[in-house]
């Protein structure tokens, strides 16, 4: 695996893929730069060496040109988590961008405008492809939320690189960190799945089986798995359809010594609505008209239980409808037991759109091992695909 480290960038200009897709406010402003930071690490390390960095990304999914979506916007951000001042192309190829390239010299950084402002980009087209790969000495792919794409310069341009390419610093460690608990975990490795529906992760749990010890599921999850054994579900969110899947799932991983440990009670709601009148039940005695949004305490002490018992961790989703206070608790729990087991050793990784934005809200972010930069590329992972973006360095 050809990493960052295995080449000496002075006077290079070193051509990155970075996901820089981060949120905007009404204002162009950027409002979480999370992924600007991971990327941090690559740049500096190039510009060390002496050498130069031409950044490359998409942001958003604009179709053709649109200027909210411009990278222009970013600049000034960048700028300031780099802590060197950011030049900017307002196109990605073409004679604006190769003079921008040319005038720029050892030690500067230059950010091209949006990816996906050209539709060859999403078609993956090799012409474009060419017309990037004009930029760069060496090819570094440092966007792990992006390397799920077949796109044009997260895979394709790679073949216009045979022995100049590599990962950056960022996708190296989301690599190791998924290696770390998919192939080399310590035992046991417990894997935490909440979140809305098992049909989004069935794949998942396919995938994963074979490499844990222990599976955790909460969230909206469990009541299909509750219904499929015969309790009383209520109102709460379910898929019928899914109930035979759910009995296949249990006696898979019965199969496969995996214990599977669903919750006991439930913090149910007459309402979704944070003001809901709320009681604790048990999970498997759900009236009527009433939904489980959050797991119980009883369920919070057991999961705990299994966290401190565990010397790998991975979670992806929330225990509850923790957008809502009044849900929030399952999951704070279970973060807190996370943030426990890490202090004691274990290794824990946290990846999926809403445990991140879940981790980040309760300020786990510092107390867990490792938080994904990938919200699809983590998830597609774990379901034990090889990403594009990756499989292209390595060929
Ligand atoms: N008991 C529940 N009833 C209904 N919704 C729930 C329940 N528990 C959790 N949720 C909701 O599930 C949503 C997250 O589900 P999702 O499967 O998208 O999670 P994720 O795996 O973290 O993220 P992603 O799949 O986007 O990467 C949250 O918005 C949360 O409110
Ligand atoms: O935010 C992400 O998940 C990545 O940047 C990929 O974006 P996309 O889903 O628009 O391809």
């Amino acid at each position: 695996m050809k990493t960052l480290n295995d080449f000496n960038f002075n006077g290079k200009k070193a051509l990155i893929r970075v996901d820089f897709n981060v949120p905007l406010n009404d204002e162009f402003q950027v409002t979480d730069d999370t992924r600007i930071k991971a990327a941090k690490p690559t740049i500096i390390k190039i510009l060390e060496d002496g050498g130069s960095c031409v950044l490359m990304s998409h942001l958003g999914r604009p179709k053709g040109f649109q200027e909210e979506f411009s990278l222009r916007h970013i600049v000034k951000k960048v700028s300031e988590v780099i802590g060197v001042e950011v030049k900017f192309a307002g196109n990605c190829i073409g004679e604006e961008a190769e003079k921008a390239v040319a005038g720029l010299e050892d030690g500067e950084v230059l950010l091209l405008e949006n990816l996906r402002f050209h539709e060859e980009e999403k078609l993956g087209d090799k012409n474009f492809a060419a017309q990037l790969a004009k930029h760069g000495d060496i090819y570094v792919n440092d966007a792990f939320g992006t390397a799920h794409r077949a796109h044009a310069s997260t895979a394709i341009i790679a073949q216009n690189f045979p022995e100049k390419k590599c990962f950056g610093l960022l996708l190296a460690k989301e690599i190791e960190s998924i290696a770390k608990v998919m192939e080399t975990g310590e035992k046991p490795v417990t894997a935490v799945l909440g979140g809305a529906k098992v049909s989004s992760k069935i794949t998942i749990i396919d995938n994963i089986l074979d490499k844990i010890d222990h599976l955790i599921i909460g969230g909206g999850m469990t009541f299909t798995f509750i219904k499929a054994q015969g309790g009383s579900i209520g109102n709460s969110l379910v898929e019928d359809d899914k109930l035979d899947l759910a009995k296949e799932i249990m006696a898979e991983a019965k199969a496969k010594n995996v214990t599977i440990h669903l919750p006991v009670d439930s913090v149910i709601a007459d309402a979704f609505a944070n003001d809901a009148n709320t009681k604790i039940v048990d999970v498997t005695k759900i009236p009527d008209d009433w939904m489980g949004l959050d797991a119980g305490p009883a369920t919070q002490a057991k999961f705990a239980e299994v966290i401190a018992q565990s010397k790998t961790i991975l979670w992806n989703g929330p225990l509850g409808v923790f957008e809502m206070p009044t849900f929030a608790k399952g999951t704070i729990a279970l973060g807190d037991a996370i943030a426990e087991a890490t202090k004691n050793g274990a290794f824990s990784l946290v990846g999926g759109g809403d445990s991140v934005a879940a981790v980040k809200q309760f300020g786990f972010e510092s107390k867990v091992s490792y938080v994904s930069t990938g919200g699809g590329a983590m998830l597609e992972s774990l379901e034990g695909k090889t990403l594009p973006g990756i499989a292209a360095i390595l060929e």
